[in-house]
């Protein structure tokens, strides 16, 4: 698994796939400096009249409720449309879900486009079931991590997606299989968008690869294990983001392999 896991690392790196982002405007531009550091090619857009053609291009979309408005939803909508009729591959990042039943009717709008994966904090994932008022926080989570695990599972069978749960412990579930990662550090909560920035990454690891979960996998773990080597030389959240992004670039297969704490199943 962990040699897998670095092989798509590697794979990453060399092959440059291109990812169209509708995503949010805290995170723009951290998440496509991400998306560079670790091969591949972002491009931001969200204008209806040109959101086909770049569909059309685009190896994977990520698509970000962060800063949702009524123009940008119809754009998400209609490049969601061509992606799934294409079967592009593509990862819906639902921030804030249950904070507004606006976002709430938003996401369940676009999970109708069978989303390859579905990726937030454990509240988040929480709310993503129809059923149960879950309490909310804006884009912050209150729960752990495992507390999402029940729903988490069910969405991942109801919509066939894999289904990653961010937090002190990161969890991807794609239905009955689930895989454990205890890394980062407790300081990337106080940067904002690293959740979203997992997104983008696992954006950028669905594009050309076959194997869905096991690119989740990766992309989860990598930023993971970046943080937390780079948290021991951060001096505050400003420091620990541009850390961050260097490590995203050079980590090695060494550093990755040594200590990326894994438990699968
Ligand atoms: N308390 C923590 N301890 C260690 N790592 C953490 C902690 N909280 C978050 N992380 C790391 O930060 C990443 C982003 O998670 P999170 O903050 O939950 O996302 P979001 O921004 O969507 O709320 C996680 O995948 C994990 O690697
Ligand atoms: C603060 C904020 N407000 C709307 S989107 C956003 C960024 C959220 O990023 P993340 O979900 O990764 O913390």
């Amino acid at each position: 698994m962990v040699d897998n896991l670095w092989s798509l690392i590697q794979t990453l790196r060399h092959t440059n796939p291109l990812i169209l982002n509708m995503t949010n405007q805290v995170v723009m531009n951290t998440t496509a400096n991400a998306l560079l550091a670790v091969g591949a090619s972002p491009i931001m857009a969200h204008e209806e009249s040109e959101i086909q053609a770049l569909t059309t291009q685009a190896d994977s979309l990520v698509i970000n409720i962060g800063t949702l408005d009524k123009l940008l939803v119809e754009s998400m909508r209609l490049a969601l449309q061509q992606a799934h009729s294409s079967h592009k591959p593509w990862v819906l990042d639902p921030v804030g879900v249950g904070a507004s039943s606006y976002r709430t009717e938003t996401v369940q709008s676009l999970l109708q486009f069978s989303p390859s994966v579905i990726r937030g904090n454990a509240t988040e994932i929480r709310s993503l079931s129809a059923d149960k008022a879950v309490l909310s926080k804006g884009v912050d989570s209150l729960h752990r991590s495992d507390e999402a695990l029940n729903t988490a599972k069910m969405v991942s069978l109801k919509y066939a997606a894999v289904v990653a749960i961010s937090g002190a412990t990161d969890y991807i579930i794609d239905g009955e299989r689930i895989v454990r990662i205890e890394n980062g550090d407790p300081m990337m909560r106080l940067v904002t968008g690293l959740g979203c920035t997992a997104t983008a990454l696992i954006g950028a690891f669905i594009a050309r690869s076959s194997t869905v979960f096991e690119s989740t996998i990766a992309a989860v773990a990598l930023l993971s294990v970046v943080g937390e080597l780079v948290a021991k030389r951060a001096e505050g959240p400003a420091s620990l983001q541009l850390l961050i992004h260097d490590k995203l670039y050079n980590i090695t297969e060494q550093e990755f392999k040594d200590h990326l704490k894994i438990v699968v199943g």
